[in-house]
């Protein structure tokens, strides 16, 4: 049995370019790209040597733990490596679920980050990578620097961007349904959307330029969310009208939406105004430098 527990931060994401194309790879997947970068709201997963592999989650999953990202991130590294993932897993969970944050991928980026610990393996290993893919096409985005450029079906790593750490993000999410991905692409394909230019996104981010990043935000998947969570249409009219506010949009595939906001203090009386006055989930935090952290061991 290995002798060692981990503790692994596991971030959520806003997409600050998502260009959805309708081509499609042998698997079904969209041509996407995906500028995504981390944010301080998070997951935190702990993986603690044990007889058997279990995952558990705090609050309790409504879906057996077979399914959950964890384990089959687990499972399947265990695999390609030639190891038995025995391990308890738990996860205490923050980031809501059907939102475009990214939740059940940044799970399963965090247990590879943890196993790599528990292992010695590379996490930037092809071996992980490929693991990383095969669980979710955002996963692998959560195994490197953020913010970050992502093409195929949003699960190459092309770029990373030394940039926006510390920004101001206010998180509001309207629906108790949310947004599945899966949906969000099926609308899409009815009708497709086209791609804004990504390069004004890639020279802001290279650049460092905040004003460029905020004047570049792009998602053509929004309408798809907006017309399965139409509620989205009424949030977003809402935080572009609060003030401190320099963009905002949805994130992903939704139901999410985030603002950029010129200082904490804007995000945070953002973010308790859309609590109290609409009674909408919502969050102030801000942008950080990578997607899932060792914290503890
Ligand atoms: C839309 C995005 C934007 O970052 O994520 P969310 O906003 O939902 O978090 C991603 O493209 C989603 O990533 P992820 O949620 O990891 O996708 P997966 O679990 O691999 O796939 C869920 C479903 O989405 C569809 N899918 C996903 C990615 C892609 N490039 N093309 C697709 O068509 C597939 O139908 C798949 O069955
Ligand atoms: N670790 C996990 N945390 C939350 N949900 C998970 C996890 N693993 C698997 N799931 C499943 O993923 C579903 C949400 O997927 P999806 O809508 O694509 O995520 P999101 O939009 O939040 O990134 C949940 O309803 C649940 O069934």
């Amino acid at each position: 049995m290995p002798s060692l527990s981990f503790t692994v931060s596991a971030l959520a994401k806003v997409n600050l370019y998502l260009g959805v194309y309708a081509t499609k790879d042998e698997r079904g997947y969209h041509r996407v790209d995906s500028i995504m970068a981390a944010v301080g709201l998070g997951d935190t997963v702990t993986i603690a040597p044990a007889k058997e592999l279990s995952v558990t989650m705090d609050p309790a999953a409504d879906f057996p733990m077979e399914q959950n990202s964890a384990w089959r991130a687990a499972v399947e590294l265990g695999r390609v490596c030639g190891r038995e993932p025995l391990f308890d897993i738990h996860i205490e969970k923050h980031i809501p679920i059907r939102a475009g944050l990214g939740g059940p991928s940044t799970d399963a980026a965090a247990t590879l980050r943890g196993l790599c610990a528990a292992w010695d393996i590379d996490i930037h290993d092809e071996r992980v990578a490929a693991v990383a893919r095969g669980i979710g096409a955002d996963v692998p985005f959560f195994l490197y620097e953020s913010p970050a450029y992502l093409s195929g079906a949003g699960d190459v790593m092309e770029e990373t961007f030394d940039a926006l750490e510390g920004m101001s993000v206010a998180l509001v999410r309207a629906s108790s349904k949310g947004v599945t991905a899966q949906e969000a692409y099926r609308i899409f394909d009815a009708n497709p959307q086209p791609v804004a230019p990504i390069e004004p996104m890639l020279e802001a981010l290279r650049a460092g330029d905040e004003q460029g990043v905020v004047n570049a935000l792009a998602n053509n998947l929004a309408p798809a969310a907006m017309s399965i969570a139409p509620e989205i249409v009424d949030v977003l009219a809402w935080m572009r009208e609060q003030p401190g506010v320099r963009v905002a949009d949805v994130s992903g595939s939704g139901s999410c939406c985030f603002a950029l906001c010129e200082s904490k203090e804007a995000a945070q009386s953002l973010a308790s105004a859309a609590s109290s006055e609409r009674g909408w989930w919502s969050c102030a935090t801000q942008m950080e430098k990578s997607g899932s952290n060792l914290i503890d061991c």
